[in-house]
């Protein structure tokens, strides 16, 4: 179980990841400390499976550090029995029934337990005969899901668990991967698209877009350091000290604007105009499109160049 003195659950720094001319992750810089549910959200392409990876010590960075409950990734077998690591497409061997499965992870791993296995298979209403080639898309995600816990590590990574999955059987991936969490006393990064779905399991966000980490923290904390106004435009040029512009949209009217600002806690009042509280949507959405403008203002000088 994760205390104050417990190490962070990821720390990086400068770190990066080169695949040839590509760049997965630029310089990140990321401290998430312990006992967290850590959602990890972006774009196609942002680096979230490279990350993920990297934590697990499935690859390694090009330069930097990234460090895993307090030390490098896989750093010896009983480093690598702390990290359970769920893969995008929860790979399960098709051949293999529920039970060879169960039989298979006992045999390879010293610290599983086999009562919980057992529970939560049942639980999850699976036979144990089945062939796993035969098991629904959201069943094997509960099987894989199984696996990677009953070997009771302290961090469990997931990368795009429940992307395939239809709602309901996304919900009771869910549902389950948080009560893993609570018996194991274990800390979770879960990459996904849905917002939804990092809201209903996760305490703790990671944006991440163009190789790089855009924000990061509790959510809570996130919400209310941000807001969303509707001013007249010059007012922007007139915001208190600390506020930062992250979005500006024009309204219709073409006098006001409407802007998702940062600002310390507590600066509410001393914003100009009317000012709203912001969804996790509404933030994750302007950390985005912030981080794309550049990307898409150079793709249209290159492409007027071209002309
Ligand atoms: N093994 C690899 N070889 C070459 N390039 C790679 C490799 N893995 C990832 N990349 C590239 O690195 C960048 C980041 O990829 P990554 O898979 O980490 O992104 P992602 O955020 O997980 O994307 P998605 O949401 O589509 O899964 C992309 O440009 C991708 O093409």
């Amino acid at each position: 179980m994760p205390n104050e003195q417990s190490p962070p659950v990821l720390q990086a720094q400068g770190l990066t990841k080169r695949y040839g001319r590509r760049t997965a992750l630029n310089d990140v810089n990321l401290t998430i400390p312990p006992g967290r549910v850590i959602g990890l959200v972006g774009p196609n392409g942002a680096g979230k499976s490279t990350l993920l990876h990297l934590a697990c010590g499935l690859t390694e960075p090009t330069s930097g550090w990234l460090n895993v409950l307090g030390s490098r990734p896989a750093a010896g077998a009983a480093h690598l029995a702390r990290v359970g690591f769920v893969a995008q497409d929860t790979p399960v061997y098709g051949s293999f029934s529920v039970a060879d499965h169960l039989r298979l992870g006992a045999r390879l791993n010293p610290s599983w337990d086999r009562d919980l296995a057992e529970r939560r298979i049942a639980r999850a209403g699976l036979s144990p005969a089945q062939k796993a080639g035969r098991l629904s898309g959201g069943q094997r995600a509960q099987l894989a899901l199984t696996i990677a816990a009953a070997t009771r590590p302290e961090l469990l990574i997931f990368d795009e668990p429940a992307a395939a999955l239809d709602p309901l059987a996304r919900q009771a991936f869910l549902e389950n991967l948080l009560e893993f969490v609570t018996e194991l006393g274990a800390g979770a990064v879960l990459s996904s698209h849905v917002l939804g779905d990092i809201e209903r399991v996760c305490d703790h966000l990671v944006v991440l877009c163009a190789s790089r980490v855009q924000i990061a923290g509790d959510i809570p904390d996130l919400l209310a350091a941000h807001h969303r106004l509707v001013a007249p435009r010059e007012e922007l040029d007139r915001l208190p000290g600390g506020a930062e512009v992250i979005r500006v949209r024009e309204e219709n009217d073409g006098r006001h604007v409407s802007a998702l600002v940062r600002a310390d806690a507590g600066t509410p009042s001393a914003l100009p105009g009317s000012v709203e509280p912001v969804t996790l949507e509404e933030l994750v959405l302007a950390y985005m499109t912030r981080a794309a403008e550049p990307a898409a203002r150079a793709g249209a000088r290159a492409g007027r160049g071209a002309r």
